[in-house]
C-alpha cells in the first residue's frame, strides 16, 4: 500500500533536489563553504530555533492523540535543550555569544519563515500544522542523511552533518512520519491536499534559509 510520506515527498522532492546541490550544502561536503557563511546560518538558527520550539508546542496543543501530544512535546523539549547548546557552542567557535547574535538580528528569511510556521501552526487545523512542521523535520534528516556520506574535511561542518544524519535525528523523524501517514489516512482528500501545500511552502523556506546564509542576507533598508 501506498504511503501519504511517499505522496507528500513527491511534492517537495523537487525542491529537496535543488537545496542538495546549493553551493551551502555542496561547500559543507567539500569543505570550502566560507566561514562567515556558515557563521551567518549559525546566527540565524539561534533566531529561528526558539520559534521553532515554539512552533513544536503549538503542534503538541493541535495534536489529536495523547501519542502524538507527546512527541511533539518530547520534540520541542529536545529541540530547546539539544539544539541551543548546539548552537551556543558553535557560536563559541566563532567567538560569539547569545548578545552577539541578539545584535546582529534576524534576516528577513529567518522571520519570514519562523513566522509562516507559527501563524500556521496557532491558526491552523492539527493536518495543517503536521503540514507545515514536517519538512522542518524531514528536509533536515534527509540531508544530514546525504551529507553523512561524505561527511567533511572540516572538523566544525562534520559536527554539524552528524547531528542531523545520526542515528538518533533519523529515528526522531521516523517517527513523525509514521505519526503523518496515522492522520492523513484519517483525512478526506482536501485536507491532504492543503497539507501537502503548507508543506511545499516550507520546503521552499528551507531552501531560501540556506540560500540567504549563501547571500549573507540581512535587510536592505
Ligand atoms: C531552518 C531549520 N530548519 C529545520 C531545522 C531542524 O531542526 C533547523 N535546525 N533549522
Amino acid at each position: 500500500m501506498s504511503r501519504f510520506r511517499d505522496e507528500l515527498w513527491r511534492v517537495v522532492d523537487g525542491v529537496y533536489g535543488r537545496i542538495l546541490v546549493h553551493p551551502f550544502l555542496t561547500g559543507l561536503t567539500d569543505g570550502t563553504l566560507p566561514r562567515e557563511v556558515f557563521r551567518h546560518f549559525v546566527v540565524q538558527e539561534t533566531h529561528f530555533l526558539p520559534d521553532y520550539a515554539r512552533a513544536l508546542a503549538a503542534c503538541g496543543v493541535r495534536a489529536t492523540s495523547p501519542a502524538a501530544v507527546q512527541r511533539f512535546a518530547a520534540d520541542c523539549a529536545r529541540t530547546v535543550e539539544v539544539e541551543h547548546s548546539l548552537h551556543v557552542e558553535l557560536l563559541a567557535a566563532f567567538g560569539l555569544d547569545q548578545d552577539d547574535a541578539r545584535r546582529i538580528g534576524a534576516a528577513p528569511t529567518t522571520v519570514g519563515y519562523a513566522s509562516y510556521l507559527l501563524r500556521v501552526c496557532h491558526l491552523g487545523t492539527f493536518p495543517e500544522a503536521l503540514g507545515a512542521i514536517v519538512p522542518c523535520y524531514w528536509i533536515y534528516a534527509r540531508v544530514g542523511e546525504a551529507l553523512l556520506e561524505q561527511s567533511s574535511p572540516d572538523p566544525l561542518y562534520a559536527w554539524w552533518i552528524e547531528t542531523y544524519g545520526g542515528e538518533h535525528y533519523q529515528e526522531t523523524v521516523a517517527g513523525v512520519l509514521d505519526l503523518l501517514d496515522e492522520v492523513a489516512a484519517t483525512l478526506p482528500e482536501a485536507d491532504r491536499a492543503r497539507l501537502c501545500e503548507h508543506a511545499l511552502t516550507t520546503a521552499r523556506y528551507e531552501w531560501l534559509f540556506w540560500d540567504a546564509a549563501w547571500r549573507r542576507e540581512s535587510w536592505p533598508i
